[in-house]
């Protein structure tokens, strides 16, 4: 149970100045639970279909057709489900920013602050194989989570880097329909949640990050295509880290406006900016957030749409500028979409011999060789040699030995009936566990090759059979311990 006692003052008296007659539930709320949730990945399995399978029917999150209440978060997590890739445990307000993202198929989308990938692995799913999804995080540590994350996801049409957002400028320039810049913040609505938080908190305060707030929402919208949209969201309450942010940044910028986020019950819309929204726990079953939605005017729109009187926003701009953004400073200016590699047809006869396992039309100029990994590129990519890359499309495996040696990212994407052969265990089959926990199992029917291991139809990954014996193919790092 948090201990309000041992809360900063002078954030609960800007609580109390944000909340007026509200605040005591809010304090009485921070005596309560966190909420945990889950997030079924529909690029696997349908929600309905999801509840069946755990024979569980999940109390909905409102704001998402796909997230769901759980008080099992340990077990979801040791499930071999979850090994499968069919759900995303996250915080039941989490799900809001990547549900409210505008993404349709076939667009382009930046998740700008990605790691671990919460928002990243929905946009994926909302993206439904097509398109593309350049997931980004600054921290090489946390990026690894967010690769980890993506591929358990089965998403292919991806591009990972880790980056300092401004080096995304040069090569992605006015190039994305939808980013979501989940930006890092002072996480005041996640004190009940994790105390780890508040005591960084005590250490920082919100001061500590409007300056790289005012700065990424500038480097998004460099980012963005005219007509797009970006998805501003944070988890803290503070006004300086929110309002103050996107409002500072739309009195500068008249090409710029805010589009009034759907309002579910019990989101409060904000008094500071109009159009965005704070999530609080007393008035929702969830933590606290902030998600703001800022639409880049097409080319030939009227000005007329920027709905805000710059007057209106004058409180802002002095707070925004405040953060020492120099008001038009531009990382790098010159528009210049990153240079194309070559594709190459040319796919070593092993890997070749091995997609004929697979029930795909692939398209041969995706296909793409670094060193001895060969991937498959997103329907759109731009690469430049400059950024450094986790991952460039699907990875499909490396060749070893003149061997072609399959990926488990590839295992990922696949669904079972697009496999010519595949090895379908019960979900009490006890090799199942012993699969993922990087055990030979053996099958009672004879074969020599490679085949794809499902748990009740979701892959899991690969074995190389030899007779009866099956040589145990999945991800060392990826093993259930
Ligand atoms: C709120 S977390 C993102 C959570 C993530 N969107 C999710 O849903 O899983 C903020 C992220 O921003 C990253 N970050 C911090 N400073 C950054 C910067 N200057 N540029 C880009 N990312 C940054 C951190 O490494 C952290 O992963």
């Amino acid at each position: 149970m948090l201990d309000i006692t041992n809360l900063p003052e002078k954030y609960l008296e800007s609580m109390k100045k944000l909340l007026g007659g509200e605040y005591p539930l809010y304090i009485e709320s921070l005596g309560k639970k966190a909420y945990s949730g889950v997030r079924v990945n529909t690029l696997k399995i349908a929600p309905q279909r999801f509840k069946e399978l755990f024979k569980n029917d999940f109390k909905p999150v409102p704001w998402t057709s796909n997230g769901f209440y759980t008080t099992q978060k340990t077990s979801l997590s040791k499930n071999p489900y979850y090994h499968a890739g069919l759900y995303y445990l996250q915080e039941p307000s989490a799900m809001a920013p990547a549900a409210l993202a505008d993404i349709k198929p076939h667009s382009k989308v930046l998740d700008l602050c990605a790691a671990p990938g919460g928002k990243s692995t929905e946009a994926a799913a909302r993206l439904g194989g097509d398109g593309l999804l350049v997931s980004n995080d600054i921290s090489a540590t946390r990026a690894k989570a967010l690769l980890k994350n993506l591929e358990l996801t089965g998403a292919g049409n991806i591009i990972i880097t880790c980056e300092k957002p401004e080096n995304l400028v040069k090569c992605f320039s006015g190039y994305f329909d939808s980013i979501i810049l989940d930006a890092p913040c002072s996480g005041e609505g996640m004190f009940r949640k994790d105390r780890a938080v508040l005591e960084e908190y005590k250490k920082r305060g919100p001061e500590a990050f409007t300056a790289i707030q005012a700065q990424l929402i500038d480097i998004a919208s460099r980012l963005l295509k005219p007509g797009g949209s970006i998805i501003y969201s944070t988890c803290t309450y503070s006004v300086a880290e929110n309002e103050y942010v996107v409002g500072g940044f739309l009195r500068l910028h008249n090409d710029f406006y805010l589009e009034p986020i759907d309002i579910y019950k019990g989101f409060y819309n904000s008094t500071h900016l109009e159009g965005s929204v704070r999530l609080f726990p007393h008035r929702i079953d969830g933590e606290g957030h902030f998600i703001a939605k800022i639409k880049r005017r097409k080319k030939d729109e009227d000005t007329d749409i920027y709905t805000y009187e710059k007057e209106d926003l004058n409180h802002c701009i002095n707070k925004y500028t405040d953060s020492k953004v120099s008001k038009n400073k531009s990382v790098i200016t010159k528009k210049k979409h990153g240079k194309r590699v070559e594709t190459t047809s040319k796919i070593p006869e092993s890997c070749m011999e091995f997609l004929k396992h697979i029930y795909r039309n692939w398209d041969r100029d995706r296909f793409y060789i670094n060193r001895e990994y060969i991937y498959y590129l997103p329907e759109f990519y731009v690469l430049d040699n400059n950024l450094h890359y986790l991952r460039t499309g699907l990875l499909l495996g490396r060749i070893k030995n003149l061997r072609f040696e399959p990926s488990q990212a590839l295992a990922m994407n696949l669904k079972a009936d697009e496999w010519d052969n595949p090895l379908d265990l019960d979900i009490d089959d006890n090799r199942v566990i012993k699969y993922l926990k990087g055990e030979t199992i053996e099958d009672t029917k004879l074969y020599d090759g490679f085949r794809l291991v499902c748990v009740c139809g979701y892959p899991l990954g690969f074995v190389k059979q030899s007779g009866y014996k099956c040589k145990n193919k999945y991800y060392p790092g990826w093993r259930m311990t």
